[in-house]
């Protein structure tokens, strides 16, 4: 299985379990692996035969946008079903994370992996 990767992906949104968080937005940072088949568009060097790391980048960065969670486990729960059903990715790896949420760690968060890696 081949693999197209979105890294370091920053979106703000709301999400926490406190209620100062449901009054603000936050930066959530986001890692991406999607597993796919390049061999087609690697052949045909055309947009149309692969998985489209631009529009899954605008789909993810629109639904957290849009979105509001308590916890980062909801989220990144949200995500990869949508990615998973909206772009037929039979695998993915997401990590999403919260910088600076916790005084002393950069960062914060759930890395989950779904589907069948083949
Ligand atoms: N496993 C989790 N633990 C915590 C979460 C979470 O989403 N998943 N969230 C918080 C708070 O919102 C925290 O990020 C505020 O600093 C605490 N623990």
């Amino acid at each position: 299985m081949d693999i197209v990767y979105i890294r370091d992906l920053r979106v703000k949104t709301t999400v926490g379990v406190f209620d100062w968080e449901q009054g603000i937005r936050q930066t959530v940072r986001l890692d991406l692996e999607l597993g796919c088949d390049i061999r087609q568009g690697a052949g045909s060097d055309h947009i149309g035969d692969v998985l489209d790391y631009h529009a899954v980048a605008t789909r993810v960065i629109a639904q957290v946008e849009q979105n509001r969670h308590q916890l980062v486990e909801a989220m990144a729960e949200d995500l990869a079903r949508m990615i998973m059903t909206e772009f037929a990715v039979p695998w993915l790896r997401l990590t999403l994370g919260k910088p600076g949420a916790v005084p002393g760690a950069a960062e914060v968060g759930v890395c989950i992996e779904r589907g069948v890696r083949g």
